[in-house]
């Protein structure tokens, strides 16, 4: 990690007025605050009170409710905006869908709950058409900016590998998922077939909105496609939960906390099934002597490509477990360290059940995780500097950290989730590395022929020549060139081509009315740009050149494509614009979750002093991979850092690790 950022990143934005973070039916979840650069950010601490968030003693709230049973949850329909139960009672866990975390607005955080937003709405209609430009017409092509802007150059990352890249996908995916968006399978509509024609679907179903396939289209003309399937986001509009006039609001079906949702499920119905009900164990399937997931029992929805009934096809916290390999790889390796955590548990603490042994060790495998997230991985991406400075990590902090902020909303912000954080899709790598114990390189394998088809794990000792892959081969340069897998493959099945998720990702912008480049940097408290000329301040002549040419005003340029063609601020893998969504974005993860794991103001759900320093010693993206492979025997320490003088290989054993005897309950009284 490098210690001299200087970034220009602005003062964050912090809302700490509660009413502007109204929640309930109806008026419910707006969040459309006046925001602007505040002086400096006080750390603010329970409710309303300042303190030095490193302090150790932190106010208790008391609750006259009786505790509710251990993993108490609600199941919310997925059709709702997100049913909190009528009140709250203090548990020591995590509920599964995330209600309660939030005491007093019990429903923040919740799955089937809206984005959050920084700038305005901006349907065409003001209520839920998608974005046009100003004048009213439509905005430039998506497949045609994504040609134009985002080809294809194979330019490597010198210094993360692509563990990096892969990770970032399952944060992701702890974080947030469209509602309606299917990435395992077929989308049940059909706006476009699969023969790239037009339905009649397209006049009728309101939820269609196909990508056009321009006529000089390299790929695609020739073969005569007219267009890309694109569905609706679900929104609380569909769902009858906003005024008739109000902008529809795009709904994220898992909750926003980063506790591992997509490993336990965002709702009992998902958790439910993918439990073993013994040791505290998650449901596993043994073959050739290794744990896997279990078999998702709709093979033929879940894993389309799958050749045969038989093959595997996972079911996990997460839908998309199976979308791609190295995706799924993680997948397995969190599923086995949560097994391994229950089994070491079980071993000092023969007197607890299956329930308490479950919820600690998911209590201490979140905890790791989120010590994995914020001190090791995100850095990379926002810069140690920059999330220092901005409250996101305290390195070196003797204690607790007593930051949690009541008046925080945790919701993932639209422009993180539709833009800032898959601009990282510009770090895939179209061929995917299979390397050896020594780390040879033995294979490489396209991605697009093994989306939704996880049997390639199970071969040979593929899963862990796939892992050692990730640590080993580079990743993609953080810049505005893509990887043709992924914009002229994705998802191809048997199709000689595919889809294009930088096309997709430009019309999700426009289906959720994300607010302009020009609005979301003033949002952002960074000039706004007056002119095309302007924008000269972040992104290149020649690129502004060319939105010049696409675009017939500057107010019409948009966020996820103008945010991605900024110069990287020094130190970080993002521009300006990007940096500060997600520098604010994951501020509110951090502050808006009572149960942080640096958080030790409740004695009822905090780690003991130890028990936390054991965490941040111990927990490592190293020591997860060495763990849980098959037989994964040497590890760089830095495992999101290629191999190299200052980051050697080492022996599993000689890493740091956590040691759970610090959970060993001498008093017994679970
Ligand atoms: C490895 C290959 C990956 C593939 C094939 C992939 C594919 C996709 C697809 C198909 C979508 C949904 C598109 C839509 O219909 O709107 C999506 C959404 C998204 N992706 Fe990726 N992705 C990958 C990696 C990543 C990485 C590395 C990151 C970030 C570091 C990331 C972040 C996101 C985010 C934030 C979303 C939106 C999540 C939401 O629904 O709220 N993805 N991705």
């Amino acid at each position: 990690i490098h210690l001299n950022y200087r970034t220009n990143l602005p003062q964050l934005l912090l809302d700490t007025n509660p009413s502007l973070h109204l929640s309930g039916p109806g008026a419910a979840f707006a969040k459309i605050a006046a925001f602007g650069p505040i002086p400096a950010r006080l750390p603010v601490n329970g409710f309303g009170s300042t303190a030095d968030p490193t302090s150790t003693s932190g106010a208790t709230i008391s609750f006259s409710n009786p505790p509710p049973p251990l993993g108490s949850t609600v199941d919310p329909a997925t059709q709702t905006c997100g049913l909190s139960p009528p009140f709250c009672t203090k548990s020591r866990y995590r509920s599964i869908d995330g209600n309660c975390n939030n005491l007093q607005r019990p429903s923040w955080g919740m799955p089937q709950t809206p984005y959050g937003r920084l700038a305005l709405y901006n349907y065409a209609d003001g209520i839920s058409a998608l974005t046009r430009a100003r004048s009213g017409r439509p905005l430039p092509n998506a497949r045609d900016i994504s040609l134009t802007l985002f080809p294809d150059r194979q330019l490597v990352d010198p210094i993360w590998n692509l563990n990096t890249q892969q990770w970032g996908q399952i944060l992701a995916h702890d974080m947030s998922l469209t509602a309606g968006v299917v990435q395992s399978h077929r989308d049940p509509v059909t706006c476009c077939d699969d023969n790239g024609r037009l339905t009649a679907d397209v006049t009728t179903n309101p939820v269609c909105a196909p990508l056009l396939i321009p006529p000089n289209d390299p790929v695609h003309s020739p073969q005569g496609t007219q267009c890309m399937n694109f569905v609706r986001t679900g929104t609380t509009r569909d769902r009858g939960c906003t005024a008739p006039n109000a902008p529809a609001e795009p709904i994220s079906t898992v909750t926003a906390f980063m506790d591992l949702s997509l490993v336990y499920g965002s709702s009992l119905g998902q958790s439910d099934p993918i439990r073993a009900r013994r040791g505290g164990r998650l449901l596993t399937t043994v073959r050739s002597g290794r744990e896997w997931p279990p078999q998702d029992p709709n093979i033929t929805i879940t894993c389309e490509s799958a050749q045969s009934p038989n093959e595997p096809c996972y079911l996990a916290g997460d839908i998309r477990v199976n979308q791609n390999p190295q995706l799924t790889v993680l997948q397995v390796m969190l599923l086995r360290e949560h097994n391994r955590i229950a089994d070491t548990l079980a071993q000092y603490n023969p007197h607890w059940n299956d329930e308490v042994l479950y919820q600690e060790a998911r209590r201490i495998h979140i905890a790791e995780i989120q010590h994995i997230n914020y001190y090791e991985y995100l850095p990379i991406l926002l810069g140690f500097e920059n999330m220092v400075k901005n409250k996101l990590i305290y390195p070196g902090a003797p204690s607790y950290i007593n930051d949690y902020n009541p008046g925080v909303d945790p919701s993932i912000l639209d422009e993180h989730a539709t833009a800032a954080f898959r601009h990282f899709h510009t770090l895939i790598r179209g061929y995917l590395k299979l390397v050896s114990e020594n780390r040879d390189l033995q294979a490489a394998v396209r991605m697009s022929d093994w989306f939704n088809r996880p049997l390639l794990l199970e071969l040979d000792n593929t899963f862990d020549s796939l892992a050692r892959g990730l640590t080993v081969q580079k990743q993609s340069y953080s810049d505005q060139f893509w990887d043709a897998e992924v914009t002229q493959f994705l998802f191809k099945r048997n199709n000689t081509f595919g889809g294009d998720l930088r096309a997709t990702d430009i019309q999700r912008g426009r289906d959720h009315g994300l607010g302009s480049y020009i609005a979301t940097r003033a949002a952002c408290g960074l000039p706004a740009p007056k002119s095309f000329h302007d924008m000269l301040d972040f992104i290149s002549q020649e690129n502004v050149a060319v939105l010049q040419s696409m675009y017939e005003s500057p107010d019409d340029v948009e966020l996820v494509v103008a945010g991605s063609l900024e110069r990287l601020v020094p130190g970080a893998l993002a521009g300006p614009t990007f940096l500060c969504i997600l520098t604010e974005q994951f501020y509110r993860t951090r502050v808006g979750d009572r149960y942080f794991y640096e958080n030790g103001a409740d004695p009822d759900t905090a780690f003991t002093p130890s028990q936390l320093q054991a965490i941040r010693k111990g927990a490592s993206m190293a020591r997860i991979l060495c763990d849980n492979g098959d037989a994964i025997r040497a590890m760089q320490p830095r495992a999101f850092e290629l191999i190299s003088p200052q980051n050697k290989l080492v022996p599993c054993n000689q890493l740091p690790f956590i040691d759970l005897t610090l959970w060993q309950d001498v008093r017994g009284h679970f």
